[in-house]
């Protein structure tokens, strides 16, 4: 079942803001703890209080450090405690694009700004670990406001929006104006790496809602982050389109590559044959997958094709409700896929794999079964312009 997180960040976002507002939408706080454990060891205390903004209940999320802070560490140093947590190894890449450019050096230099390294991180570990104990499928967030003024940093007076957090803006709608920081560099940055679109709060059946805390209590103005969960209006559904060309991967290896990406998630995964530039053969890879899933299989596009460069767009796929009828012939039972609409069946397809598998069991040609297959659906009733079954 999908669900629908859309981040409310009218009055700014950070790492820990969003952290609280999720651990008040339900997600486990044990859950957390044992994530940012996992990349942090020993390294960190989480803890919720119940606070006040003006006037508003809110969690407010703290790590506190256990031990001091390694003084420079580069993504260089960071990006190995976060493999295989996609998501966080996102969140980090966005951050550390967004600083080498603001300080002029390459993404893997880029030094996070030291006293924040840990809180950072185990923020951003400790999202990733609350939507995905949420069994969050997709992210949205609306209007970022950013703020207006000046922050005192480490290395600093800075003018607000804070360079890095300008830099993560590039394509998202923000705001300004409040008289001081209201978006960090960390909480945008999970914004842009796990939201897939900048939208108003999308129809939704709301199932929770969570408000986590800033620092800062402002007369006024209510500094918290919220977070809205819910199934989304049913039949539409985000979807993540990747694609490269491809023209020098040995053809043998492709029929691997696609399965490879459909059992990490896939959707759909195919190949398009075409003609490149400098009039070469080559291949279009396609990969349809939810948003949750794109991280890791653009990760494996990189890893299991020759490719440079993955193309990503975003989608918004309709689709029909389904279900599924077992009809039972000679030697065994092959699953009809019934799509309707308005109650009325639209399609209804024999099962392939059900197919194949019968034919080689009972000796019998799959077209054979194919056809008793369709017979007996339509014995059942199960045929395009009946009334779909009930589920
Ligand atoms: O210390 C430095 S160099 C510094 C640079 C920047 C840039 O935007 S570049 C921003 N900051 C401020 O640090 C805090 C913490 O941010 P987190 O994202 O780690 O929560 C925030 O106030 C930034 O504006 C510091
Ligand atoms: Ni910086």
């Amino acid at each position: 079942m999908s669900r629908h997180a859309w981040i409310d960040a009218s009055a700014g976002v950070a790492g820990d803001m969003l952290l609280g507002a999720l651990l008040d939408a339900g997600a486990g706080l044990e859950v957390v703890r044992r994530a940012i454990d996992e990349v942090l060891p020993g390294s960190v205390a989480l803890s919720v209080t119940q606070v006040t903004r003006a006037g508003l209940r809110a969690l407010k999320a703290d790590v506190d450090p256990l031990v001091a802070a390694p003084p420079h560490r580069t993504w260089r140093d960071i990006r190995p405690l976060l493999e295989g947590n996609d998501d966080a190894l996102a969140v980090f890449g966005r951050l550390a694009g967004a600083e080498a450019r603001v300080h002029g050096t390459e993404p893997e230099e880029v030094h996070f700004h030291e006293v924040g390294a840990l809180d950072s991180i185990a923020d951003v570990v400790g999202v990733c670990a609350a939507l995905r104990d949420l069994g969050v499928t997709s992210v949205s967030a609306g209007e970022v406001a950013l703020g207006s003024g000046r922050v005192r940093t480490a290395h600093g007076e800075l003018p607000v929006p804070a360079p890095a957090v300008l830099e993560l803006a590039r394509g998202w709608r923000v705001s300004g104006g409040g008289g001081h920081e209201l978006a960090t560099p960390t909480g945008l940055a999970v914004i842009r790496a796990l939201a897939t679109r900048c939208e108003d709060l999308p129809p939704m059946t709301v199932d929770a809602v969570g408000v986590g805390a800033g620092g800062r209590d402002t007369p006024g103005r209510a500094n918290v982050v919220r977070v809205v969960i819910g199934a989304p209006e049913p039949g539409t559904a985000e979807a993540v389109v990747l694609e490269a060309n491809v023209d020098d991967l040995d053809p043998r290896l492709w029929p691997g590559v696609l399965a490879g990406l459909l059992s990490a998630g896939a959707d759909d995964a195919w190949l398009v044959p075409i003609l490149m530039k400098k009039g070469r053969p080559a291949h279009t890879l396609t990969v349809l997958c939810r948003p949750d899933r794109a991280a890791a299989l653009r990760a494996r596009i990189f890893r299991d094709t020759s490719t440079l460069g993955v193309r990503e767009g975003r989608r918004s796929k309709t689709a029909l409700p389904r279900t599924s009828r077992d009809v039972t012939l000679a030697g065994g039972t092959v699953a009809i896929k019934i799509g309707y609409a308005d109650g009325v069946i639209t399609q209804a397809m024999p099962e392939f794999e059900d197919v194949a598998a019968l034919a080689r069991r009972t000796g019998r040609p799959e077209h054979a079964v194919l056809h008793e297959a369709l017979a007996a659906a339509a014995a059942a009733g199960l045929t395009p312009g009946s009334a779909a079954p009930k589920n």
